[in-house]
């Protein structure tokens, strides 16, 4: 079988579908895995995404499981790689986005890469070094107030220096206006000064074409998904292909499950409320009594009648969460709201015909995809930009999997989803 061409690590299950909808939409064959694989790869692709869950895990973890991606992805053959994060660079103070990168530098031989997290079509913008997410700076964004990774700063270079024995630079619009050579000019310049990681500045698709261009002689890039749709074309050679987005129709029951708390899913949340059943998960009794409430949850859901799907949610908005934190803890919160719904969506998959789930959130994502025993996806088509329907492979029967990232899709995505699939 020929080698994938690009071989991607991505840091968390949301990022990855987002990723390997963008390579898609460029035209490439690829195959998602949940997981580094134990085995061979057995479907021909062009790239190979492979979805961890190590964006908030200790750094040495998210490290070494990185390095384990790296090297299944190389005994593949692949020659370039991407290493994706959050295209609003979710990282917390000790990392994990520096601490991986050196690590990826370091097995590769390599001393510099780039970090762009940019994904203009989802107004991820980053100019001077900063980071906007729509009309204003990140730390603005309501990003500041994220369960896991509260994000407080915008400026880039700042945030990612302390993560990162590298010396940070900047490749800012100034160089960006020489589009692919001022890229490479710009490049040279602060591999003397000694930099090895280089924010760039992005403000559009072309900006991110001459970025593709000006550095595909990199062995490693990071970022967000927004590359990727720049990328594929870099490849001397390669040829898009026009079949690349379509799977097999899928029925059964349809679920929404909600973890994340961003805006946009709050937002999305109060809209599904209106639209479809729904029930929010209690985290006091998910403390005092897990398994009666993950019960009550189940039975909720299982107890609806037709294809009007589900919504299971934990999402609340900042002040009532940071009470649910300063009582359980944030890692403890978060893990057991986690565990609850992805065994929530597990039961009611198994026992209570689901086949169609919409998933809101990261780690949400991980979670429940990892309970579901999935180990590969198929990417199909765009609900909304970064949000792709999917198939999983090593279930007991395919499932329909959209795993949404917190801040993605329009206020109803949720309903709008299962209409795209019908
Ligand atoms: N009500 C809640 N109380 C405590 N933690 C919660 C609650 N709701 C969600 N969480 C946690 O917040 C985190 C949200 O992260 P994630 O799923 O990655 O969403 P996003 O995509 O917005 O980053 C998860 O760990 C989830 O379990
Ligand atoms: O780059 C992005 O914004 C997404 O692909 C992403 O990583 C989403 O992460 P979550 O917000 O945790 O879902």
């Amino acid at each position: 079988m020929s080698a994938p061409l690009l071989g991607c690590i991505a840091d968390d299950f949301t990022g990855a579908t987002d990723l390997a909808s963008q390579l898609v939409s460029a035209g490439m064959r690829v195959v998602q895995t949940i997981g580094v694989p134990d085995g061979p790869l057995d479907t021909p692709c062009d790239a190979v995404v492979v979805s961890l869950k190590s964006r908030t895990v200790a750094p040495a973890q998210a490290v070494r499981q990185s390095l384990e991606a790296l090297d299944w992805l190389r005994g593949r053959g692949a020659g370039r790689f991407f290493f994706k994060y959050c295209s609003t660079f979710d990282s917390t103070p000790e990392g994990n986005i520096g601490p991986v990168t050196d690590a990826l530098l370091d097995a590769l031989g390599q001393d510099f890469t780039l970090a762009v997290p940019s994904l203009p079509a989802n107004r991820r913008t980053v100019y001077n070094g900063y980071l906007f997410a729509g009309d204003v700076l990140l730390n603005e964004s309501g990003m500041q107030d994220h369960p896991l990774t509260p994000m407080r700063d915008a400026f880039l270079p700042r945030v990612l220096a302390p993560q990162t024995r590298h010396k940070v630079g900047l490749v800012s619009h100034l160089a960006l206006a020489g589009g692919a050579a001022g890229v490479r000019a710009r490049i040279a310049e602060l591999r003397c000064e000694g930099v090895g990681i280089a924010v760039c500045d992005t403000l559009d698709h072309d900006d991110l074409v001459a970025i593709a261009e000006g550095s595909s002689d990199l062995s490693l890039v990071t970022g967000g998904s927004g590359l990727g749709l720049t990328i594929p074309a870099t490849f001397p050679g390669f040829l898009p292909r026009g079949d690349a987005a379509r799977l097999d129709p899928i029925g059964g029951r349809a679920l929404v499950v909600a973890g994340s708390c961003s805006r946009a899913t709050l937002a999305q949340v109060e809209h599904a409320r209106a639209h479809m059943p729904a029930m929010a998960v209690d985290v006091d009794a998910l403390f005092s009594d897990a398994q009666g409430h993950s019960d009550a949850l189940v039975a909720f859901a299982a107890d609806r009648d037709g294809d009007r799907p589900v919504l299971i949610h934990a999402s609340m908005p900042p002040e009532r969460l940071r009470a649910v934190q300063e009582r359980y803890g944030v890692a403890q919160s978060g893990e057991r709201v986690e565990h609850a719904l992805a065994t929530v969506a597990r039961r009611l998959v198994e026992a209570g015909g689901v086949r169609r789930i919409l998933v809101a959130g990261g780690e949400t994502s991980g979670a429940v995809v990892s309970a579901l025993g999935v180990t590969n996806l198929r990417i199909g088509p765009t609900i909304d930009p970064g949000v792709p329907w999917t198939q999983s492979v090593g279930t007991a029967e395919p499932l329909a999997l959209a795993l949404k990232s917190g801040n993605f899709g329009g206020p109803d995505i949720m309903t709008r989803a299962f209409e795209r699939l019908a």
